[in-house]
């Protein structure tokens, strides 16, 4: 994120707050808390919404949103991250919010995480805290399991609740076409509803990791694989139709996004994505022609 922002006066800072997909999601074991080990390679896209944070001196928290529908309190997980940062370092001053949401909510391609991690680095920034990356990492992770990640750039492999990251060389200059159907789903529901012993395809991390090293585009395309998919699919069979569209129009590799209901299809050029995004398009208004976001 760091290498898109742009500062003015001191006092402003705009930063591209990057969505991400998993192209692999492997759920190890469940924690006494209901939460879960996971191991998963998470990788950013060209998607983005546009946060900008203003120091100002009354002390206040104001946010603002594109989408009418998102909360603009205390719900908003972009306003718990200034509180906590306020709380955490004393600080006196406010901030002004303003987020041009173009990432579709409750989706599975951590749209709240990413803006959460954004104004945490806005303000480590604005109020010169100096704070290293892991320590913003630490902060972003009591708002969110896929907050820590979002502080990096191109692809990581998580693992622990997520929160335990490594980065690796990501699937580069790959086009996709992602589709969000108009549903959103609950996060907790699909853990809650995932029966670990029932999990028969799980996906070959390593594999999927030297692959990438290499770019061996076949093996990475083979080894996409997400042990939520069975969940969502599941509840929403409208998922599965997506993805039996996407393969229809041509791609070479489908699979739901984290908790879903996003669905990614790869393409091999941006042209023949775009003709299936042309069809897919009447269907599903959210739909979009994306690469992968790697440094
Ligand atoms: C599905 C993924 O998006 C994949 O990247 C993440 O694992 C979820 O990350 P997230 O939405 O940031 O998750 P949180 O907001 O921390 O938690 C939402 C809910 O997901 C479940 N959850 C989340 C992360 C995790 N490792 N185990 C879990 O069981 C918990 O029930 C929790 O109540
Ligand atoms: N800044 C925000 N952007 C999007 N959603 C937000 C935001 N703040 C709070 N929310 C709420 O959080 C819920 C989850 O939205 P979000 O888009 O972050 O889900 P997600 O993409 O599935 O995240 P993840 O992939 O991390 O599970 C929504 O119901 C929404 O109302």
């Amino acid at each position: 994120m760091t290498t898109d922002t742009e500062v003015e006066h001191n006092t402003t800072i705009k930063l591209k707050a990057r969505a991400k997909i998993n192209l692999t999601l492997d759920v190890l074991s469940r924690r006494e808390n209901g939460y879960h080990d996971v191991e998963m390679l998470m990788q950013q896209i060209n998607l983005y919404d546009n946060v900008t944070v203003t120091k100002n001196s009354t002390g206040e928290i104001n946010l603002t949103c594109s989408d009418p529908f998102l909360p603009v309190d205390e719900k908003n997980i972009a306003y718990q991250a200034v509180k906590i940062m306020k709380e955490l370092y004393q600080l006196e001053e406010g901030f002004d919010l303003h987020i041009d949401k173009q990432i579709p909510v409750a989706a599975g391609l951590a749209g709240g995480s990413t803006d959460a991690a954004a104004v945490i680095m806005a303000i480590n920034q604005l109020c010169k805290l100096d704070l290293p990356v892991e320590r913003l990492q630490e902060i972003g992770f009591k708002l969110g399991a896929d907050v820590p990640f979002c502080f990096l750039e191109g692809c990581a492999l998580a693992k622990g609740l997520g929160e335990i990251l490594k980065p690796i060389r990501g699937f580069e200059h790959a086009w996709m076409v992602l589709v969000k159907p108009s549903f959103g789903v609950s996060t907790k529901d699909v853990y809650g509803g995932l029966d670990l012993d029932a999990i028969k395809h799980r996906p070959e991390t390593s594999k999927m990791i030297k692959a990438l090293e290499e770019q061996n585009k076949h093996v990475i395309l083979s080894g996409l694989c997400n042990v939520l998919e069975t969940v969502t699919l599941n509840l929403y069979p409208k998922v599965s139709e997506i993805k039996e569209k996407l393969n229809s129009y041509g791609a070479e590799g489908v699979l739901m996004s984290g908790s879903g209901p996003s669905v990614f299809g790869f393409f091999s050029s941006y042209e023949r994505a775009k003709k299936a995004h042309k069809k897919l398009k009447k269907q599903y208004p959210q739909s979009y022609v994306v690469s992968t976001y790697n440094l």
